[in-house]
């Protein structure tokens, strides 16, 4: 079964000339965005793709470059197409993604819960969730923000997604090592200290056989500053899609 990723937007939280960090995963016919932040809406009308294509979302944590966009998409799923695409959110984070988020926008006479607008579900970490035929994923609770809950995640067999996440060696060898996955697409923070993120500095100190994995996403307007100073890291582009699985693998 082969899974390919586009990212919908590659920019840090601040960036202008980049949409949010969020990414389109392709699985058979079906259509998965991971994150769905404040650009979301205007980063798929650019790429000619509307709310209507989406079946699933998957969320990663709570700041609004990746879920701005959500009472868009509740609103136009319910009300332009009529239809309820699953929401897939770490165990923890349901009961504040709906209090604390979205229930001031999308709360109205008859409609009092997430699950007028999604299908829900909440996911343990560390266990595979089957999210369609052909695409599980996996939540690992990682460091992003003090006292904030924020999970990356492992998407089929080979593919590490950071989301929001501080430099992290031993998670990386980790996922290099025991997981053995072939992909590794990661956040930077290219103006230094990288505190909330993994900042370029960091991850140059990896070993370059991790390094040869990793795409760089989640960056700001400064990028072409670092084209040719990556070492073995490449940056991801948006709107340029890449296979993650292959059918055979
Ligand atoms: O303790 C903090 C909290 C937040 N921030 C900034 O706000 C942004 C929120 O979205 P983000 O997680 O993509 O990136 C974050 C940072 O750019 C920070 O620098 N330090
Ligand atoms: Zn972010
Ligand atoms: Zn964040």
């Amino acid at each position: 079964m082969g899974i390919t990723l586009e990212m919908m937007g590659t920019g840090s939280a601040f960036a202008k000339n980049y949409f949010n960090n969020n990414a389109l995963l392709y699985v058979n016919d079906a259509t998965i965005m991971i994150d769905c932040g404040i650009t979301a809406p205007a980063a798929l009308h650019k790429m000619g793709k509307s709310f209507g294509e989406i079946d699933a979302v998957i969320v990663t944590h709570l700041h609004a470059d990746h879920i701005g966009g959500l009472e868009e998409f509740a609103f136009q799923m319910k009300f332009l197409y009529e239809r309820k695409p699953k929401i897939i959110v770490p165990e923890a984070l349901l009961h504040p993604l709906w209090e604390n988020s979205l229930r001031a926008g999308l709360e109205q006479e008859g409609i009092q819960s997430l699950d007028c607008y999604f299908e829900v579900y909440p996911v343990k970490e560390r266990e595979p969730f089957a999210v369609t035929e052909g695409l599980t994923i996996e939540y690992t609770q990682t460091e992003h923000i003090p006292g904030k809950l924020s999970y990356s995640l492992f998407i089929g067999e080979h593919t590490f997604y950071s989301a929001d996440l501080q430099f992290d060696l031993a998670l990386l060898e980790y996922v290099h090592h025991e997981r053995k996955c072939r992909t590794i697409l990661h956040d930077c923070q290219l103006s230094l200290p990288g505190v909330v993120h993994a900042g370029i500095d960091q991850l140059l100190t990896l070993p370059t056989d991790i390094q040869r994995k990793i795409y760089l996403m989640h960056y700001g307007d400064n990028m072409p500053d670092f084209e040719g100073k990556t070492g073995e890291m490449r940056f991801i582009r948006q709107h340029k899609t890449i296979v993650i699985e292959n059918v055979e693998s």
